[in-house]
């Protein structure tokens, strides 16, 4: 039915307006199954998730993957988390689109003081904050939204520090018809996005398919999974595929259920647009540079 991407600074209202666009939803007259994916669904503690690089990278995949699952044409999906990164939210984009639902971004855009100061307030009444070097770090890495990016769009804004977040806030209002509201084609108001079979095909043109991006994918698993076995679970390193592309390096044994859905999210991916990286393979060479180069990223060191 839809995805609705929740974003702002760290403490600026976020799971406040994801609760009230929830319960709005709920009461509205089509009474819509809605759930809120966030970091307290793994009960992942915010200061560990955000420690470093690599636990945040892991804290986003576990969202994108619980995302991945969880969308359909039944129910509305809201994922309540800082969502701050311009390439992440356009990953959650992709996936709306590959399950040709719609689409939508709620923006709380509360100013930094008063983000830094309720985040002292929850920490003066005991409950759980972020702690300062973290909190001003997330501050500064945070890539506002922009509506004219698709990704971005529509984009409801809400400001918090000027008029509170209410059930009847105008930014949860506009967000509810959007995502109740009948399609018109006609109008053209209310945005399905369309899974991109076709595109694809287009875009991987010399392998001529889909299933040669899946072979050449599935090959780059096979030789992971082979130099695993060999390394006895430690870490993979230099391993080639060949002249001409890169090695694979990874610090940490990764079992086979990991490796699928990083092939599978990798394979979606490459369908559509490109953000600002490189463009989408162009053969099964490309298409295994490009999942070595995404594994590397996801898996690797740093
Ligand atoms: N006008 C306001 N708008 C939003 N939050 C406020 C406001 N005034 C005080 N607060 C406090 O700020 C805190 C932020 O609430 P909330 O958990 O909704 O933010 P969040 O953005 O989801 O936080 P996090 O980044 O930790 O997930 C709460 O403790 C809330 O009581």
């Amino acid at each position: 039915m839809a995805l609705v991407v929740i974003c702002g600074q760290p403490c600026s209202g976020k799971s406040t307006a994801a609760l009230f666009l929830a319960e709005a939803l709920k009461e509205s007259e089509s009474k819509q199954t809605v759930r809120i994916i966030d970091e307290s669904s793994f009960h992942l503690d915010r200061n560990q998730s955000y420690a470093n690089m690599t636990a945040e990278k892991n804290l986003r995949g576990v969202l994108r993957s619980e995302v991945d699952r969880s969308v359909s044409k039944d129910n509305i999906i809201i994922v309540d988390s800082l969502n701050s990164i311009k390439g992440y939210r356009y990953e959650l984009w992709c996936l709306a689109r590959g399950a040709g639902i719609r689409y939508c971004v709620l923006y709380c855009d509360a100013e930094e003081t008063h983000c830094r100061k309720w985040n002292e307030e929850r920490r003066e009444k005991g409950e759980a904050a972020y702690d300062a070097e973290i909190f001003e770090d997330l501050v500064r890495r945070f890539e506002r939204p922009d509506r004219r990016n698709r990704w971005d769009s529509p984009l409801f804004e809400l400001w918090p520090h000027k008029d509170g977040i209410e059930k009847s806030s105008a930014a949860v209002l506009d967000a509810v018809s959007y995502l109740t509201k009948k399609v018109d084609s006609k109008t053209q108001d209310v945005k399905i996005l369309q899974p991109t079979i076709a595109t694809q095909s287009v875009r991987f043109s010399e392998a001529n398919s889909l299933y040669e991006l899946d072979r050449a994918t599935q090959e780059v698993t096979n030789a992971i999974v082979e130099a695993q076995s060999q390394a006895l679970g430690g870490p993979i390193n230099g391993v080639s595929l060949g002249q001409g592309l890169p090695t694979i390096n990874i610090s940490r044994s990764v079992g086979l259920p990991e490796l699928r859905r990083l092939r599978r999210t990798f394979i979606k991916l490459t369908g559509q647009t490109s953000l600002s990286g490189p463009p989408p393979p162009s053969d099964a060479d490309s298409a295994k540079r490009m999942f070595v180069d995404y594994l590397n990223r996801e898996l690797g060191a740093t």
